[in-house]
């Protein structure tokens, strides 16, 4: 199902939607967090789906226990390290974490400044474990706290620019509109970093126009709804702008009602760049393999499609041309 001739890369990847139920339990224990069950195996139902969710908002309450056990900064430090184990030992070539530092600090009322430099940390003791995997940093600023957070976590960021790729905007799409974060993406672009916007998944096309043309996304995190705009396909094809697809998460969040429905051949057939990725892995349950055989099994796509939407996720990753160069020639 992947081809081993091409970098397999998963570019919308949340790292704190992705702790392992072992270190929820662990962690809990550790610093006396009540959690919500008394075994691993209880635990589980409640950081991770069973079935579908009803909405967005309902799937983000998920991740809610996964931050809840970030007590102290060797926590922050030890989910990034395990995020790079987790994306070395599924297969990845290269992976693009993304973090809300805001939501990782605020329930024990860490340093958000502090937990980017966990995160930094947890990233390059991984990376000496894990040297078979290259990783870049995005930063999200976490729509659902308000103009004021994200403001806050902004600074954070940007205090550490160097060690990012890219800025996103992630949480509840419906209730937080991007035009709230124009001035905050004015800053973005002036720190010259790459821009990538959840859009498209909650609200409808016009979210996306806003990410794109007011904001100065390049890239659109899971962009379903495009579909209900001809204009915006079109669009999308003539800038090349990469759309970042996770089918499982959008089953999840009952933004699609199958994999059936899902619009992905779609968005092939028209000529969009568009490629694979799992989302939050240890809340959906998945890894980057799994999404891979799902659209063979559930969407007939072939073995070329297949390979197709893997080579469009290293087109669209943010590499430069020569680290891109490399990634290709390390598989061939
Ligand atoms: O599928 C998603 N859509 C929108 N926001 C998401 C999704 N998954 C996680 N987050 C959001 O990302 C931040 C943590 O990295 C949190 O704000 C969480 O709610
Ligand atoms: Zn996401």
């Amino acid at each position: 199902m992947i081809d081993n001739s091409i970098p397999l890369v998963d570019l919308h990847r949340h790292l704190d939607g992705n702790v392992r139920v072992q270190t929820i339990w662990e962690l809990g224990h550790q610093h006396g967090i009540a959690l919500p069950a008394s075994s691993l195996d209880t635990l589980a139902p409640f950081v991770q789906i069973q079935g579908k969710e009803s909405s967005l908002v309902a799937f983000l309450k998920k991740l809610d226990w996964m931050v809840a056990v970030l007590a102290d900064l060797d926590a922050v430090k030890r989910v990034a390290y395990e995020n790079v184990a987790d994306a070395a030992l599924s297969g990845l070539d290269y992976a693009e974490l993304r973090f809300s530092p805001y939501y990782m600090a605020m329930n024990h009322k860490l340093p958000i400044e502090g937990v980017v430099e966990a995160v930094i940390d947890g990233v390059a003791a991984g990376l000496k474990d894990y040297p078979q995997v290259k990783i870049k940093l995005i930063g999200i600023m976490s729509r659902s706290f308000g103009q004021d957070a994200c403001t806050a976590e902004l600074d954070g960021l940007l205090a550490h620019k160097d060690k990012l790729v890219a800025i996103d905007l992630a949480g509840d799409e419906l209730g937080f509109p991007g035009a709230l974060f124009n001035d905050h993406f004015a800053r973005v672009r002036k720190a010259d970093l790459q821009i990538t916007v959840h859009a498209g998944e909650a609200a409808g096309p016009e979210s996306m126009w806003q990410a794109i043309q007011e904001l100065g996304a390049t890239r659109i995190g899971h962009g379903v709804n495009a579909i209900r705009d001809p204009k915006l396909m079109e669009f999308l094809v003539e800038k090349r702008i990469g759309i970042e697809s996770c089918p499982t998460s959008n089953l999840h969040t009952s933004t699609v009602k199958s994999y059936l429905d899902h619009p992905l051949r779609r968005f092939m057939e028209a000529g969009v760049l568009i490629g694979l990725n799992t989302d939050d892995p240890g809340v959906s349950a998945i890894d980057i393999a799994h999404e891979y055989k799902v659209v063979a099994e559930e969407m007939g796509f072939s073995a070329a499609e297949l390979a197709r939407l893997q080579r469009n996720g290293v087109e669209m990753a943010f590499l430069s041309d020569s680290e891109r160069k490399a990634l290709y020639a390390a598989k061939a």
